[in-house]
């Protein structure tokens, strides 16, 4: 019966019929191939069925016979257009799994609760941010290089990749976001407690699906380690959040808040917070300043920091767009002094590896939607990219826009698999194609923000080092890309372990 009403529910889009639902909570424990019976679509699904060569048409349905949701998975520009262009007919899930996560927040909100949201947290986003994070982003590269004693090396062997780009863009995000400043060495919130904030924020990634699952009694019930491990990475979070939140309430009530706290008033921490001071028409409560404070800490690094993971290995495997960007470099910076926010715009050759970086390796590789109403969804021809049909989609249907199908599709994106910066700019995409931050309303906030750090970081390292990653003997770029770039930048686990060098420049 399960099987049946889920068909009636996506308009009997023909496509996958498996065990467990595309977005089930229980997929995400157990394993993917048990048998094509008993089929679990898995946390990387999108990932998965992309390196086995994709999806058979545009639009498939995901229906499950046994535990989860029917879902209908988009694979092209145009139905992602109309997917993500129309949040009267798709908006966010009803029953968001990051609202039970991190609380009620601006990135999973819909409707007008959610323009209230972005009412209060828009404001902060303004150059005199972007000016920040450049700044924040060079103070912290030239502690990191004085620290980890890299200025006495002629190479630095850096094993896991993924650990120092989350410790950069979390310190990043901390101090710009929410004036939460630390230095490399000391890492924030990691005093009297018993994790530091970059582990707990690994730990909620990693173990997410363990706080959806088990309930609250279980905690105190079952003495597993990974409940315990999750449940003090929860409350070292909520702590420390509530610390920051109850210095910051005072600072606005007695009007204490200075251009000193770097950027003052105009910080998102100390927006979301004033919206709980201030009451009124846009007022947040105390669950609203959590989830929002909870949020931007981790969508605004773990994205970036998955952004740098991508693309230090591709330019490490393809030394010849490496070399591109450093000429680049030395022509901004001809003699060889730091880069400045005013700089930014002349590194186009940087944007554009970062923007086929995440192309290739999206940090967000599928986004997800629920149907508002009974909604007509076009059905495109895989090849010409037309208008084929229309099926009804049901109310309450979830859409899942498989942002790794759109930027593999050879019609959008010709040789997909190819590292290719110049595409950006040689007239061959359609720039539109891009979903790496979204597309309409709800497109990604923070854009500038992680631009402007990956940049910096990118022009600051490459300056001075170039990247290198070991091959196995015998091994081809293209091998060890298929071998250690696994997982998935947007499943819970990212991209890797990955491990490179950086070999410093003979000029230096
Ligand atoms: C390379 C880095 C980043 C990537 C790839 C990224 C990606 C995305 C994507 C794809 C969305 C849309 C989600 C959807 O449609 O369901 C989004 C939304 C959002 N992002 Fe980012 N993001 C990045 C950096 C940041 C940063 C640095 C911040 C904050 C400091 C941030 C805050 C947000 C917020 C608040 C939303 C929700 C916007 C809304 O619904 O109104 N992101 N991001």
């Amino acid at each position: 019966y399960k099987l049946w009403s889920g068909l009636k529910t996506v308009g009997y889009v023909p496509g996958i019929r498996c065990a467990l639902g595309a977005r089930s909570y229980l997929s995400l424990f157990l394993p993917t191939r048990l048998s094509s019976f008993f089929y679990n679509p898995g946390p990387d699904f999108t990932w998965e069925k992309q390196r086995t060569g994709g999806f058979e048409e545009d639009v498939v349905s995901v229906v499950p016979w046994l535990q989860g949701s029917p879902a209908v998975v988009v694979s092209s520009m145009e139905t992602m257009q109309q997917v993500l262009g129309h949040p009267d007919d798709f908006d966010k899930l009803t029953n968001d799994p990051g609202t039970i996560i991190f609380g009620t927040n601006v990135v999973t909100l819909q409707k007008e609760a959610w323009k209230k949201h972005r009412r209060v947290v828009h404001p902060a986003f303004s150059n005199k941010l972007y000016l920040l994070v450049w700044k924040e982003s060079m103070r912290m590269f030239r502690d990191m290089v004085d620290t980890e004693g890299w200025d006495k090396k002629q190479s630095v062997d850096i094993p896991l990749l993924n650990d120092l780009t989350s410790k950069f863009t979390i310190n990043i995000v901390a101090s710009c976001a929410f004036d939460f400043h630390s230095t490399w060495s000391d890492s924030i919130a990691s005093a009297g407690n018993e994790m530091t904030l970059q582990k707990c924020l690994k730990v909620v990634l990693a173990d997410a699906p363990l706080r959806l699952l088990a309930p609250k009694w279980a905690y105190y019930v079952f003495p597993f380690g990974a409940l315990k491990r999750v449940d003090t990475a929860f409350s070292t979070i909520h702590r420390f959040m509530r610390a920051q939140i109850a210095l910051r309430r005072e600072k606005i009530v007695s009007e204490d808040v200075t251009s000193e706290d770097t950027q003052g008033q105009d910080t998102i921490f100390n927006n979301i917070v004033k919206a709980n001071v201030d009451g009124g028409k846009f007022a947040f409560d105390e669950e609203e300043v959590i989830g929002n404070t909870f949020i931007m800490l981790f969508a605004g690094h773990e994205t970036t920091a998955r952004t740098l993971n991508g693309l230090l290995p591709l330019l490490a495997l393809y030394q010849d767009e490496q070399e591109k960007v450093y000429q680049e470099i030395k022509q901004v910076l001809p003699d060889g002094r730091d880069p400045t926010f005013e700089d930014f715009e002349s590194f186009a050759q940087i944007r554009k590896c970062i923007q086929e970086a995440m192309r290739i390796y999206p940090p967000l590789g599928d986004l997800t939607r629920e149907a508002m109403h009974d909604v007509q969804l076009d059905v495109t021809n895989k090849v010409t990219g037309k208008k084929d049909h229309s099926v009804v989609i049901k109310k309450g249907t979830q859409i899942i826009v498989n942002i790794v199908g759109i930027h593999y599709n050879p019609r959008h994106f010709p040789d997909p698999e190819t590292f290719k910066p110049s595409r950006w700019d040689d007239g061959s995409v359609d720039p539109d194609a891009f979903g790496g931050f979204g597309q309409g309303p709800r497109a990604c906030i923070g854009r500038k923000f992680s631009l402007a750090e990956a940049t910096c970081f990118v022009a600051m390292l490459l300056r001075d080092w170039r990247v290198e990653v070991d091959l196995a003997e015998g091994e081809t770029p293209q091998q060890w890309q298929r071998r250690v770039m696994t997982g998935g930048a947007a499943g819970l686990r990212g991209l890797g372990p990955i491990s490179v060098r950086f070999a410093r420049r003979k000029s230096q």
